[in-house]
């Protein structure tokens, strides 16, 4: 897991936050490989795409539904915590009992999992058909 908090933190240095200036990295594993993101801003400030969803839809669009890791860090006071949006996505992907590790640069880390981030998240299951 510390290899994963690693390359998040890799991904991190390539972070595109001129407006904010608050860089996120964020890893995911799936398959066996290691699928990295960082914050992406834009002069139309909402277009904002946060460092997990470039780290899932990266691994999504490499062909892997089902994601099996996480590890965000950003450089906050305490380990960072994810946004709504992000959340939701990571429910989409990982099973719900899949390892989150969330850090900050001071080296504190959390570990928790998907379904603690967003308990009673809003599944594929839960739609009647
Ligand atoms: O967990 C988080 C929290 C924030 N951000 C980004 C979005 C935006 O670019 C900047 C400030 O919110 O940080 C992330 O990438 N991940
Ligand atoms: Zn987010």
């Amino acid at each position: 897991m510390d290899e994963l908090i690693k390359a998040a933190q890799t991904a991190r240095e390539r972070a595109y936050v001129p407006y904010s200036e608050f860089k996120v990295g964020a890893a995911v594993v799936a398959g066996g490989e290691v699928f990295t993101g960082c914050n992406i801003e834009n002069a139309s400030y909402g277009l904002a795409m946060c460092a997990e969803r470039v780290a899932i839809f990266k691994a999504v669009a490499a062909g892997h539904l089902r994601l099996d890791a996480l590890a965000v860090i950003g450089d906050t006071t305490a380990p960072i915590s994810p946004c709504g949006a992000c959340r939701q996505v990571m429910a989409e992907f990982f099973a719900a009992d899949a390892p989150v590790l969330l850090g900050n640069l001071a080296g504190e880390q959390t570990k928790t999992t998907v379904a603690a981030l967003l308990p009673g998240a809003f599944t594929k299951g839960d739609m009647q058909k």
